[in-house]
């Protein structure tokens, strides 16, 4: 059980390039929460200060009460599993297995159970029969799922996915909502960096909608998908099912597919 507060982060690169401009933020144990906005808005910057990978220029971020100041990436990862947009940032072992068990073994579990939890993850996303290929003859997208599995191997109380579904094909897309339906039964708390705008509104509670470096919107995605203020200044476009459904003149917002299908009978008795 893990809560986030992050209060006044700012940021900036060596470069001079401030990417955090004063973020606020508190993010409920077990909440699962998008983060959305146009490229170079601030998402990855932000989200890898939660696992120790940047620390903040000023302000504080506490992961379950603690602040992170002074806590290295070896710490926090015990916390915090952070999947990188980017495999090949994050895999380094000669085989799938080994790279998905380094995690859990690195944190000292016992053998068994780092076996179990290999196991396990490379079930879930779908890569098992690859466990004693090596990473780089697997296709991006496998290669994108093993670094998912690596991090879901750890089993750690928040997961930050930083765009989990680029790249992934419809299979893969339902695996990945299905391990986070999972991880959320599971009391995990889980952040995403994503510009799939489907997938934030069928897998997320809330979504939160960055511009130059700040939060400039905030709730369910029937709430911040109807700010079209706000999405035009973060350069969003909203889910095809709210598109669909104004473009068919309705005044509901519906941003799934299942919220489609019950309004759709609701206008349409018998459909
Ligand atoms: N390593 C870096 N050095 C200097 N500036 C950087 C670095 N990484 C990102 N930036 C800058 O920081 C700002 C925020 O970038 P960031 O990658 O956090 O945005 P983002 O919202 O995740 O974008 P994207 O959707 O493209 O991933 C941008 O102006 C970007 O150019």
């Amino acid at each position: 059980m893990t809560a986030i507060s992050i209060s006044d982060l700012v940021y900036t690169y060596p470069s001079g390039v401030t990417a955090l401009n004063g973020v606020n933020l508190e993010i409920a144990s077990g909440e699962r929460v998008a983060i959305i906005g146009q490229n170079g808005a601030g998402k990855t910057t932000l989200s890898r200060h939660l696992n120790g990978i940047y620390t903040p220029s000023s302000g504080t971020i506490r992961i379950g009460g603690e602040d992170t100041a002074g806590r290295g990436i070896a710490q926090l990862s015990a916390h915090v599993g952070y999947v990188f947009q980017n495999p090949a940032d994050q895999l380094f072992a000669k085989t799938v297995r080994a790279d998905v068990e380094f995690g859990p073994r690195n944190l000292g579990k016992g053998e068994e159970e780092v076996h179990r939890l290999a196991d396990a993850a490379m079930a879930a996303t779908g890569i098992a029969e690859h466990a004693e290929h090596h990473p780089y003859h697997l296709s991006p997208a496998e290669r994108k799922r093993v670094a998912l599995a690596s991090v879901l191997a750890m089993d750690t109380p928040v997961i930050v996915l930083d765009e989990p579904t680029t790249g992934q094909d419809h299979v893969a897309v339902t695996q990945i909502a299905r391990i986070i339906d999972e991880l959320h039964e599971r009391g995990t708390t889980v952040l995403a960096v994503s510009h799939d705008m489907d997938f934030v509104a069928e897998n997320f509670d809330r979504v939160v909608v960055m511009a130059q470096g700040r939060v400039i919107a905030d709730g369910t995605a029937d709430v911040v998908f109807t700010q079209a203020e706000k999405l035009a200044e973060a350069r969003v476009e909203p889910p095809q099912m709210l598109r669909l459904g104004a473009e068919l003149g309705w005044d509901a917002p519906v941003t799934t597919v299942d919220g489609f299908l019950g309004e759709l009978r609701e206008q349409v008795p018998g459909a």
